[in-house]
């Protein structure tokens, strides 16, 4: 039977009545796809992105290993239209794993489709658990974007997109401070899929054996927890917030939730739900120009 408290009431918090193997489920994303068993969907993945790298790096102009730090890990990828320019959109990629796998040599899927329409694409490397911590990773990120503007600073917007822990590390920069890097990033759009967004829970699961998160760190990294304080840079930047239909109930109420609390904000935010795709499916796509995502992307950096 069904308890009240499974429906989801508002202010509820339903991670924190799950068994340990429940918890650990829901924040397992290859288990609930429905294509395929947990291992082949975590191998299909990594393919597709090995393969769209490969293609991207043989057919794209390109920068590659660029540093935007000292440290060894600190490097990024930068795809270039055929047409030179520098007035370009800038889409930047934050790869997923759960904060201790990935790479930026494996994750350059949708390279192909926005480049074809006038897009440079910069896939971010950063240093992942056990070298990095979280607050080292989201200090990384945010050089990077840093870095980018200071780059190219006639550039017509910066996209933020992010996968899983990626999507995580992009939202950070909903709050980050730009007065310390010296530049403010011309934000225009956030792409956050599949995303956790308040990272306590993460903490009960064996994902927190190589992550050591305390309390302090999970709070302290929860944009869940922060955004409502914070006012856009730019009032016009977009977020959109995407979950795919068979990500595990835990996924889609963090989304949900994430959606909600910019929504009290004066975040211009909107909630997308992929029908028929799987946590891995969201990302597989984008190497697709009729993609649905694929389309909002290019609408929303095109509008
Ligand atoms: N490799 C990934 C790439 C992107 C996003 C998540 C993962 C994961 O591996 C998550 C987790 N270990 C899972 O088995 O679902």
């Amino acid at each position: 039977a069904m308890a009240i408290s499974d429906v989801g009431l508002p202010g509820e918090v339903p991670w924190k009545k799950m068994s340990a193997e429940e918890l650990e489920s829901q924040y397992c994303p290859s288990q609930w796809g429905v294509r395929l068993r947990a291992e082949e969907a975590l191998r299909t993945y990594s393919q597709i992105g090995i393969e769209a790298t490969r293609r991207a790096r043989a057919t794209r102009k390109s920068l590659l290993h660029v540093p935007y730090g000292d440290g060894e890990g600190e490097k990024l990828d930068i795809y270039f239209p055929d047409e030179a320019a520098e007035a370009l959109p800038f889409f930047l990629f934050f790869h997923g794993g759960y904060w201790q796998s990935g790479s930026k040599d494996e994750s350059a899927f949708m390279v192909d489709p926005l480049t074809a329409q006038g897009v440079a694409v910069v896939i971010v490397a950063y240093d992942i658990a056990p070298k990095g911590t979280l607050d080292q990773m989201v200090d990384q990120v945010t050089r990077s974007v840093a870095f980018v503007q200071k780059r190219y600073p006639s550039n017509e917007g910066i996209y933020l997109c992010g996968h899983s822990a990626g999507a995580h590390l992009a939202a950070m920069m909903l709050l980050a401070n730009w007065t310390k890097h010296g530049v403010t990033p011309n934000l225009k759009g956030f792409f956050l899929m599949s995303g956790v967004f308040d990272l306590e829970p993460i903490m009960y699961t064996s994902q927190n054996v190589a992550l050591q998160l305390t309390l302090e760190d999970a709070q302290r990294n929860s944009p869940q927890l922060k955004v409502a304080q914070v006012q856009p840079v730019d009032p016009t930047c977009r977020v959109l917030v995407v979950v795919g239909q068979f990500d595990s109930p835990e996924f889609h109420r963090q989304s949900w939730e994430f959606y909600q609390t910019l929504c009290q904000g004066e975040w211009k935010a909107s909630f997308e739900q992929l029908h028929d795709m799987d946590h891995f499916e969201i990302v597989e796509n984008l190497t697709q120009k009729d993609n649905v995502l694929t389309q909002i992307i290019l609408k929303t950096i095109f509008q």
